[in-house]
This record gives C-alpha cells, sequence and structure tokens, in this order.
C-alpha cells in the first residue's frame, strides 16, 4: 500500500463498525495522560476512559495535583474530566465498554534475559493485550500506540486469536505511534506535524484506519493525517527518534572538535542550520540527550538490525548511542580537570535535575551520571531543579548506584530550594537542564559569585550563558560545551 492513502477513499455505508464513541485508552503515563486529556477535550461527544493498573497514578490525574508537569495540561484536564474524561483502575471494565482501544503502557528496555540491554520488554503490552482479548467488545478497534519494534502487531494479533474467548472474534490492530515531546505535548498534540495510522490492507483495516482518522480529523490538519502500511508506521517511530537522536550525537562530536581547536559549536551549527538541506532543530550541541525514548528507541533498533541478520547497521546506530555516553563522561572529567584536577570536598551547585526545560520527567536524564560522576569524585552535589522533587532525584540518583565517597555526608548530595542556595558556598555551578529561570535577567549573578568559593567556576553543558563575558568580568572561570578557549 502506498503512503498518504486518503482516509476518505472508504465508502463509510460499508462499514460493519459505527463512528468511534468510546473510547479506552490503557496506560496513564506521559502519552497516555495527554494525549487522550486532549482528544477528549477537542472531542466532547466521546467518551475517554484512562485506565491504569496503578492506584497513586489514577488518584493524582483525578486530584488537583497531576502526577506529570506539562505545560498547558492542567487546563486541557480540568476543563474534560468528570465531562467525557475519566480516569480510572477499572482496566477491564473501561476495556469492555469502549469501541476503541489505545494501547500506552511502558516498554522499557529488558533489564534480563534475551536481548538484555538492547531488546524492549513487551511483557505490558502483552498483559494488555490479554486483557483486551478477554473482555473486549466484539469489533473494537485496538490501537498501538506505545513505541513498539516493527511487527508487534503480529504478535498481539496471535495472542488476540488464541485468548479470546469468542470463535469469531475479528480483531482489527492499527499502528498510531506518539511524537510528542515531553514540556511541548500540548502544543505537539494540538498541532501535530503528522499523525501515522498504519493498518493491514484488508476492508477490515482500511476500515479501521478510517474510524480513527475520522477522531484525528476534529482537529488535526487533513494533510497531517496520514495512512500508510503497518509495518511501515512502527518502523517510523523508531526511524524518527533514531535519526533525531544522530543529529545531536553529529552535534556533540563536532563540539568536541570544537573545543579543541578554539571554534564555537554554537557559530559551526547556526552557520549549517543555514543550509535548508540540513534543517534548524536538533543541533543544540551540549552534554548528551536524555529522556525516556532516545536511548531506548536506539536500542531497539539495534536489536531488530541484529535480529534481522544485519550487524553493519546494528553498529552504524550503535555509534549515537556510544557518542551520546562518552559526551557525558567527558563532560564529568572536564569539571575534575579544570577544578585542578581534584573535586574531593568540594561543593558543586548543580542546576536543572530534569532531562529537559519544562518536564519534571528524569528518566535518562544526563544530570544522573553527571551527579554520580561527581559523588564518585567525592564532591559534596547541592541540586536544584524547579519541577523534580526530592524523592525523584533520590530515585534517579539510587537506580544508578550514585552515593559519596565523603562518608561523612550521608547521601553525599542535598536538594536545594533554589538556585542561589545551590550556588551558596559552592566551588562551581554546573548546568545541567536549560530552564529559563537560570538565564533569566531577574539572576543577580554578582551577588552569586559572591556567595561562591573562589575561584568560582560555571560549566555549561545547556547552552544557558549566552554573555560569557559579562560573566568573566564578574570573576567567574566560564566554560561551555562545545567551545575552545
Ligand atoms: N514519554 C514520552 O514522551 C513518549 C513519547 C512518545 C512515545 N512514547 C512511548 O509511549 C509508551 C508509554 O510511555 P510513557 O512515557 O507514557 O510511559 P509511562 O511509564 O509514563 O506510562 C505507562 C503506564 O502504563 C501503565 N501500565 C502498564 N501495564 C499496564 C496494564 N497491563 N494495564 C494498565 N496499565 C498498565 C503503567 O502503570 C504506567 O502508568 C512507551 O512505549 C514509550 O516509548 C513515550
Ligand atoms: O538539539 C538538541 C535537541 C535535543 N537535545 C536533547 O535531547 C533530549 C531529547 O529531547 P526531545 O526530543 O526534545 O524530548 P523527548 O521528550 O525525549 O522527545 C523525543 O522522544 C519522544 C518519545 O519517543 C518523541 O515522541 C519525540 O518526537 C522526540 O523528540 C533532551 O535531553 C534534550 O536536551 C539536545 O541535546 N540537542
Amino acid at each position: 500500500m502506498s503512503p498518504n492513502v486518503s482516509y476518505f477513499n472508504h465508502n463509510s455505508r460499508d462499514a460493519p463498525r459505527g463512528p468511534v464513541k468510546n473510547i479506552c485508552c490503557i496506560g496513564a503515563g506521559y502519552v497516555g495522560g495527554p494525549t487522550c486529556a486532549v482528544l477528549a477535550w477537542k472531542c466532547p461527544d466521546i467518551k475517554v476512559t484512562i485506565t491504569d493498573i496503578s492506584e497513586e497514578r489514577i488518584a493524582a490525574w483525578n486530584s488537583e495535583e497531576l502526577p506529570i508537569f506539562e505545560p498547558g495540561l492542567d487546563a486541557v484536564v480540568k476543563e474534560a474530566r468528570g465531562r467525557n474524561l475519566f480516569f480510572s483502575t477499572d482496566v477491564d471494565g473501561s476495556i469492555a465498554a469502549a469501541d476503541l482501544i489505545f494501547v500506552s503502557v511502558n516498554t522499557p528496555t529488558k533489564e534480563a534475559g534475551i536481548g538484555a540491554g538492547l531488546a524492549a520488554d513487551l511483557c505490558y503490552v502483552e498483559a494488555a493485550t490479554r486483557r483486551i482479548a478477554t473482555v473486549s467488545k466484539k469489533g473494537a478497534i485496538i490501537v498501538e500506540k506505545s513505541t513498539v519494534p516493527c511487527r508487534t502487531a503480529e504478535s498481539m494479533r496471535k495472542i488476540l486469536e488464541a485468548v479470546s474467548p469468542s470463535t469469531d472474534a475479528s480483531f482489527e490492530i492499527l499502528s498510531n505511534p506518539e511524537f510528542l515531546a515531553e514540556g511541548t505535548a500540548i502544543e505537539d498534540l494540538l498541532d501535530p506535524a503528522r499523525v501515522l495510522i498504519g493498518a493491514m490492507p484488508t476492508p477490515g483495516g482500511q476500515l479501521a484506519q478510517q474510524r480513527l482518522a475520522e477522531v484525528y480529523a476534529r482537529w488535526v490538519r487533513p494533510e497531517a493525517i496520514i495512512t500508510m502500511g503497518l509495518w511501515s508506521s512502527e518502523l517510523s517511530k523508531l526511524a524518527a527518534n533514531a535519526l533525531l537522536a544522530q543529529r545531536v550525537s553529529s552535534i556533540n562530536a563536532i563540539a568536541a572538535i570544537c573545543e579543541k581547536t578554539e571554534a564555537n559549536v554554537h557559530e559551526v551549527s547556526s552557520a549549517c542550520r543555514l543550509d535548508l538541506r540540513i534543517g534548524s532543530k536538533f543541533l543544540e550541541a551540549g552534554v548528551g540527550f536524555g529522556g525516556s525514548c532516545f536511548q531506548k528507541d536506539l536500542q531497539n533498533l539495534i536489536y531488530l538490525s541484529l535480529s534481522l541478520g544485519l550487524p553493519e547497521v546494528a553498529e552504524y546506530w550503535k555509534q549515537v548511542l556510544v557518542m551520546n555516553a562518552w559526551t557525558k563522561r567527558r563532560f564529568s572529567k572536564d569539571i575534575v580537570q579544570k577544578m585542578f584536577s581534584t573535586i574531593t570536598s568540594k561543593h558543586i551547585a548543580v542546576l536543572g535535575f530534569a532531562f529537559k526545560a519544562d518536564t519534571g520527567d528524569t528518566r535518562e536524564a544526563p544530570a544522573i551520571d553527571v551527579c554520580r560522576d561527581l559523588l564518585e569524585d567525592g564532591a559534596v552535589v547541592h541540586i536544584y531543579d524547579p519541577k523534580v522533587s526530592e524523592a525523584s532525584i533520590d530515585r534517579a540518583l539510587m537506580a544508578k548506584g550514585a552515593c559519596s565517597h565523603t562518608a561523612t555526608k550521608g547521601k553525599g548530595y542535598i536538594v536545594e530550594p533554589s538556585m542561589q542556595q545551590a550556588c551558596a558556598g559552592a566551588s562551581a555551578l554546573v548546568f545541567m537542564t536549560n530552564w529559563t529561570e537560570f538565564s533569566s535577567k531577574q539572576v543577580d549573578w554578582k551577588a552569586i559569585y559572591q556567595s561562591m568559593s573562589k575561584p568560582a567556576f560555571i560549566f555549561d553543558g545547556r547552552n544557558v550563558v549566552k554573555d560569557v563575558e559579562a560573566l568573566k568580568k564578574i570573576g567567574f572561570s566560564v566554560y561551555k560545551s562545545g567551545v575552545g578557549y
């Protein structure tokens, strides 16, 4: 089937299924929550129930304090919740009532067994599929929203057909990967660059595709709704993330050359961005990419390539991860080296812990690795992030086995309530997330300098500092990733 087949090609009078009226989303996480909240907001006549096995998460979605921070999300949820948007732990009941079911559960990298460290762990997808097979109503459309390896829909179909108690059960499975980025989820969902809907080239598949397309067409530009084959749609998600991550690693590789040659990566990238063939986005050099998706999806693509007997392809993508890990480590090493090759018992302020600005998510945040490195070298780390709680920081650092070598200092790090408090008494401050408050004109750099131990260093891993000379004038020693001095 060719891509871009218009969803208006099908004749809805032939439809065994009517328009979608009741939607269930399995998984109330960073994707399921915002995606289906926006859907409910835009389609007040469709009942949307977001369901999860986590009682804590559902309770938070039903409370005043949502479980995730995302600009604009509160307003959307508050308007639709209780009207046509519901959050429930009744997974079976929500599935049973739905005529379209999004599977939006987590697909982390396997930690043990065959493919450990690379393959996607599909146990949550399988568990959700089994519940659908057991309790869903006849003709319900099943939509893969989670990011999955290519041909996962085939496994889902086999499970559905084998487990369903009905002998004439027919299931249509669609692939509808999500491309939202955290921090801009609501704007991405309201005006997506594209919505992919992959289906089998059968009449049933095409009709299901049309039904889902009709839902998106309520608010998405028609030209952005792209229909294609199931396997292409599944693979497009992995391909898009691999290409984005590759751009970040590519510019970070250039950054390393800049640092050794007195070139400035921000000048180099702005020169490259002007070439329309290269494009302007995702060329921001820094301390490496984080987030729950890039690393996991690249690992998934590497495993897929190996499974398909394509070791050279696997090796190519692996290098993107190698470069990212090296970039983080290089940043930590530079800090130690510039601070006279010892940071033992020195106080260091780490500003920003989230993997990017405008989110409280710490999954695979570069700050975790850098904090661990600093702690291993004996520093006392003072962490400040406007949206990450102390409990999240503890969980993230503990999972990486980060601990202090300064035995007397307990955890070895202190979570601070403000940028100023994190910096007071510190020998260095390290930017790990580009929160706007760090580059705000309100920051009194002279006062921060005075409160710090001398010499006072700034290590900027996120291009937060724009006027290096002004800070140098105050007295700081300033180092920016990708800028040679
Ligand atoms: N986070 C992102 O920005 C993003 C963007 C695009 C795609 N994705 C993909 O979307 C998927 C979900 O990601 P996420 O970040 O929302 O994950 P998440 O961990 O935040 O949420 C997943 C939720 O699914 C629930 N769950 C697991 N098994 C369940 C079951 N059997 N029944 C009911 N609930 C169940 C979990 O309790 C959890 O709350 C992943 O495949 C991810 O790769 C994520
Ligand atoms: O030029 C850049 C752009 C990004 N980053 C870093 O890359 C990481 C990922 O950033 P971003 O892609 O903006 O956030 P995510 O929420 O991880 O979104 C990615 O991963 C999602 C999950 O699959 C996809 O849906 C999105 O399309 C894809 O952008 C962050 O640590 C950024 O700081 C850079 O270092 N330089």
